[in-house]
């Protein structure tokens, strides 16, 4: 049988990085290999930028994205999601101490990736705020440490990341969890009439989930949680 082509955006620590030999690693990468060798299939993993996995995939050069990916209604209009595989909720970090909510951060620049829930959810929601979009997480991190921006907002475990790395930053708003923007947890996309492949990958998932394999990949990558 083919291998499984999956495509990730490696920008994304825990979920997907780039280690120091440039090979993609992280909880999402774990989780889809399990997933394959479940599913006693060949998997390959490709690094492209987040706000492309969508096209790529509808395009036909992928067979799934797992990416962090939030499970919203808008995304669900283009892709069919698996089962959600991680609960998640989102949070803007900035210079320790400095801002406790939103409406502090009014007139701030925030920055974060292009084509992600926190941008819409920001255009959305707060535009009092100034959204500054990036290609990548990583870079909006290194504007923040140099002051060229005022906070970044990503998904709680990935800027709690950051936050232990970076002591001199710390949570700038309470967790946001809003469905409509920020779905229902992550789940991996497929083309809407890859029903084949969507319900060998939620068979593996719950096989997985039943078997404590799912349980070892959370906290490895995890390990507060
Ligand atoms: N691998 C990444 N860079 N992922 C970014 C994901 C951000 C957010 N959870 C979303 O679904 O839009």
């Amino acid at each position: 049988a083919d291998p499984i082509r999956f495509a990730s955006s490696a920008t994304y620590p825990p979920f997907e990085s780039l280690n120091s030999s440039n090979q993609i690693v992280g909880f999402d990468i774990d989780l889809a290999k399990a997933l394959c060798q479940q599913m006693k299939s060949e998997c390959t993993f490709t690094n492209q930028a987040f706000d492309s996995l969508i096209p790529s995939l509808k395009f036909r050069k992928y067979d799934a994205v797992i990416s962090g990916m939030d499970i919203t209604p808008e995304r669900s209009k283009q892709v069919t999601f698996t089962n959600p595989y991680y609960a998640n909720s989102a949070l803007v970090i900035a210079k320790k101490d400095q801002y406790q909510s939103f409406e502090q951060l009014k007139g701030k620049r925030i920055g974060m990736e292009n084509g992600t829930t926190h941008q819409k959810y920001l255009q959305d929601k707060h535009p009092e705020v100034k959204t500054v979009a990036y290609d990548s997480y990583q870079n909006a991190i290194i504007d923040l440490k140099n002051g060229r921006l005022d906070g970044v907002f990503g998904d709680t475990a990935v800027v709690n990341e950051w936050l232990k790395k970076n002591p001199q930053l710390g949570p700038a708003t309470g967790k946001v969890t809003d469905p409509q923007y920020f779905g229902t947890g992550l789940g991996i996309a497929v083309r809407p009439g890859n029903t084949a492949l969507l319900n060998k990958l939620n068979d593996a998932l719950a096989a997985i989930k039943a078997n404590g394999t799912y349980q070892k990949i959370s906290d490895k990558w995890f390990p507060a949680g």
